[in-house]
């Protein structure tokens, strides 16, 4: 059986998302996409050679008999709306993150989706996907290094656009690190503290670049996070896992070592779409294999109504510079 996808939202990553369901995964076929820039949605298509219907309004992707999953790959704000939509039509959906905007947002999708009675949602958390990450987490869950003390973790983009401010460093950056370090440590977040270092000189009036988000967990793990999104240099994840008897780090993406002109050099990656290529693809067929089966198995609603709890405690932590308590409750036993 082949999957109809239909897409809401042909930017970037809808583009990337569109070619990989259409040309690299088996089992799906992308029959429509929607983007209120109607002239670029057609132009996406036409350049991957899709027999895909093209619409202005999100919802019409979603009520096409023709549609039987949906992608969200729209901005932000708009994603609780098609994803409660979704829902609404029975139909699986694949959300970016965030899920939603805040933790209240999210929580409407989580009810929704409990309503309905069956998991329809997958949350785009690629990163529990990647196989650095997975092969980080095992490093762990072996016992290699003991028990997990702290974290030092960095999310380092090389620029952001004028309409990136500093709410959005939590809501549409950091919230990888939210969902990914919840799943590596299988821990929640008990607090959260954000300190706002020297601000870089190549930022702008509405971003505060770089910031330090410093958690405790439930289980007294102490995590730092670095956001630093006009870093200039690259595109660059770390984390580095302190055990009780060793260290565990994330592995760098391969690339060739090169000795020249006096120097060793390895080169850094520039794009979020090279850095997680691999993870997007496996996440996405997990996707496709298991909306056809009927049965959702990635990161679900809650997993994204836990990291944006975490958010909000974050954006609390922004304004008022105190360690502020992520109060999360506990998880409905349709989630476990
Ligand atoms: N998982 C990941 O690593 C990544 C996730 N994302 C997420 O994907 C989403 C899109 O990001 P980008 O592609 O980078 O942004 P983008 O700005 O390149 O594309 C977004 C597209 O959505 C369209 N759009 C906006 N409102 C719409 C609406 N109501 N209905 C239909 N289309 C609408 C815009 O016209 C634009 O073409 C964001 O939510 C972002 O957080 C983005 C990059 C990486
Ligand atoms: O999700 C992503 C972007 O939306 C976001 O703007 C970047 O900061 C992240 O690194 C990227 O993975």
């Amino acid at each position: 059986m082949t999957l109809k996808l239909g897409v809401i939202g042909a930017g970037a990553i809808g583009q990337e998302h569109i070619r990989r369901c259409s040309k690299v995964l088996q089992g799906a076929e992308v029959v429509a996409v929607s983007d209120i820039n109607v002239e670029g949605a057609k132009a996406a298509v036409a350049r991957l050679g899709l027999n895909a219907e093209v619409y202005a309004d999100g919802h019409d992707v979603v009520n096409s008999s023709n549609v039987d999953a949906v992608l969200v790959t729209s901005w932000d704000p708009t994603h609780e709306e098609y994803t409660l939509a979704a829902i609404a039509a029975g139909k699986p959906v694949f959300c970016e993150k965030p899920l939603a905007m805040t933790a209240e947002g999210c929580r409407r999708v989580v009810d929704a989706e409990i309503k309905f009675g069956k998991r329809l949602v997958q949350v785009g958390f690629m990163r529990p996907y990647d196989a650095g990450y997975r092969a980080l987490k095992k490093v762990i869950t072996d016992g290699e290094i003991g028990e997990p003390l702290m974290l030092h973790c960095a999310h380092r983009n090389p620029t952001v656009p004028e309409n990136y401010t500093t709410d959005m460093a939590i809501t549409n950056t950091l919230i990888h690190e939210l969902d990914v370090l919840r799943w590596l440590t299988e821990d929640d977040y008990k607090s959260v503290q954000v300190v706002f270092p020297r601000v870089t000189s190549k930022t702008h009036a509405k971003l505060k670049d770089p910031q330090i988000v410093l958690f405790e967990t439930r289980k007294g793990i102490r995590i730092d996070v670095e956001i630093f999104v006009n870093c200039a240099y690259g595109y660059d994840i770390q984390c580095e896992v302190v055990g009780e008897e060793g260290i565990a780090k994330l592995p760098e993406p391969s690339a060739v070592q090169m000795r020249k002109n006096a120097q060793l050099s390895t080169a850094i990656l520039t794009d979020w779409k090279d850095r997680f290529i691999d993870a997007y693809d496996v996440e996405l067929q997990a996707f496709i294999n298991d909306a056809t089966a009927g049965k959702l198995t990635g990161p679900s609603a809650w997993d994204g109504y836990a990291a944006s709890v975490a958010a909000d405690a974050c954006h609390k932590a922004q304004n008022s510079g105190a360690i502020e308590p992520v109060e999360l409750p506990e998880r409905p036993a349709f989630y476990n």
